[in-house]
């Protein structure tokens, strides 16, 4: 009998894994314009993930997400927890030193500064859209500071087809 042939699995590393988690993670998110996600990662094992939303026990509908309000207190802006700071609140007792964030969104300046006191060593982002306002300047400038590594994700892997309105670019990854 002919011998079925099998072929061999493409290897899924660390970045590739890890991010799709983080935008798979991003889709629970309510915010219609930008559904951010993160992840955090120690050696290769998952630590907690994180996706934007309005603080534990206020209501997603109490304010509108568009930011077409008047004021800034009636905007969800100032309200909503980022993706990467939910993502170090998960982690519970968990020691973030030497761990690596995944993000869809470069973070910014008060994401950026938990990264470095939480101790995180690597931040590995897939936009950074915003890169020219000036918080992102400093959150780039933070993390430099704090000699975290930073670096862009460029996906290598096929079989993943995932969308996220924090690239505004579907996710489509293929093998290189
Ligand atoms: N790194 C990020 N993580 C996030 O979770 N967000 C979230 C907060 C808001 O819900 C939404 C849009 O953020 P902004 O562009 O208005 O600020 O994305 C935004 C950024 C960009 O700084
Ligand atoms: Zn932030």
């Amino acid at each position: 009998m002919a011998e079925k042939s099998r072929e061999k699995p493409i290897e899924m590393d660390d970045d590739n894994f890890f991010m799709s988690l983080a935008f798979l993670t991003s889709d629970r998110s309510k915010d219609p314009v930008t559904q951010v996600g993160a992840c955090v990662v120690k050696d290769g094992i998952l630590i907690s993930t994180g996706y934007n939303g309005m603080p534990w026990g206020c209501s997603d509908d109490i304010l509108p997400w568009d930011g077409t309000a008047k004021n800034e207190e009636e905007n969800k802006r100032p309200y909503v927890c980022h993706a990467e700071f939910n993502a170090f609140v998960n982690r519970g007792d968990k020691d973030l030193s030497g761990c690596t964030l995944y993000t869809g969104l470069f973070p910014c300046k008060d994401c950026a500064k938990l990264i470095v006191q939480t101790g995180i060593t690597t931040v590995v982002y897939m936009s950074d859209k915003h890169k020219e306002k000036k918080k992102y300047i400093i959150a780039r400038d933070i993390l430099e500071k704090a000699n975290v590594e930073v670096r862009e994700f460029v996906p290598t892997y096929s079989k993943l087809t995932l969308k996220s309105s924090a690239t505004q670019n579907p996710f489509t990854a293929s093998q290189k």
